[in-house]
């Protein structure tokens, strides 16, 4: 069953929001500095961790790579959680900083976090089921709110009111 409420994100907002994270993150590194590196959670999290390594001169970038949905080439179907690409330059987590796009019902988290217990786990959105396994994130929507990520969508031309109403629409 499809959520029936959708959020689109812009590019610009995208942009405005990982800013603003990445400013709710400067010195939450090891003693409040700077962090070792990022760890960015594909694909989701890579735009967004390119966008707060930059913000916070952070040249060390690692990445992980857990697949859950997609399943049935369904874009809200999951399946099991499997790690295609562990975090190895991370160890442990310890003064990491870990970025996802979102979290939604915390599955992906858990895996990461369970790989890297040291890591400061941010997200720029948060759903309510997992936003306890998140440290930082910007913008809570709905548990029924799919995020429209600008990667996901294209502008498309919509009809005017006048024709689309007298068509029933
Ligand atoms: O909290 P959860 O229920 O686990 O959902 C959140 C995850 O789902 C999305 O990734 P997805 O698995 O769709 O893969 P992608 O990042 O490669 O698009 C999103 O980027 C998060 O990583
Ligand atoms: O594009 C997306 N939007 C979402 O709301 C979501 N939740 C899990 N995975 C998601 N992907
Ligand atoms: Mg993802």
């Amino acid at each position: 069953m499809s959520p029936p409420r959708y959020y689109t994100v812009t590019w610009d907002q995208l942009h405005r929001d990982a800013k603003a994270l990445a400013w709710r993150l400067h010195g939450k590194g090891p003693e409040g500095g700077a962090f070792k590196g990022i760890v960015a959670i594909t694909r989701g999290g890579l735009i967004p961790a390119a966008i707060v390594a930059r913000e916070l001169d952070c040249r060390l970038i690692e990445s992980v790579s857990v697949i859950t949905y997609g399943k049935d080439g369904e874009e809200q179907n999951r399946g099991e959680p499997t790690v295609a690409k562990p975090p190895v330059a991370a160890g442990d987590g310890t003064g990491w900083l870990v970025l996802d796009d979102l979290v939604d019902t915390g599955t992906t988290a858990r895996v990461v976090r369970a790989m890297l217990p040291g890591a400061h786990f941010a997200t720029i959105y948060a759903k309510p089921a997992g936003r306890p396994l998140v440290d930082s994130f910007i913008t809570e929507v709905s548990q029924d709110t799919w995020i429209l990520f600008p990667w996901d969508t294209e502008p498309q031309f919509v009809a005017p009111i006048a024709r689309s109403a007298a068509a029933g629409g």
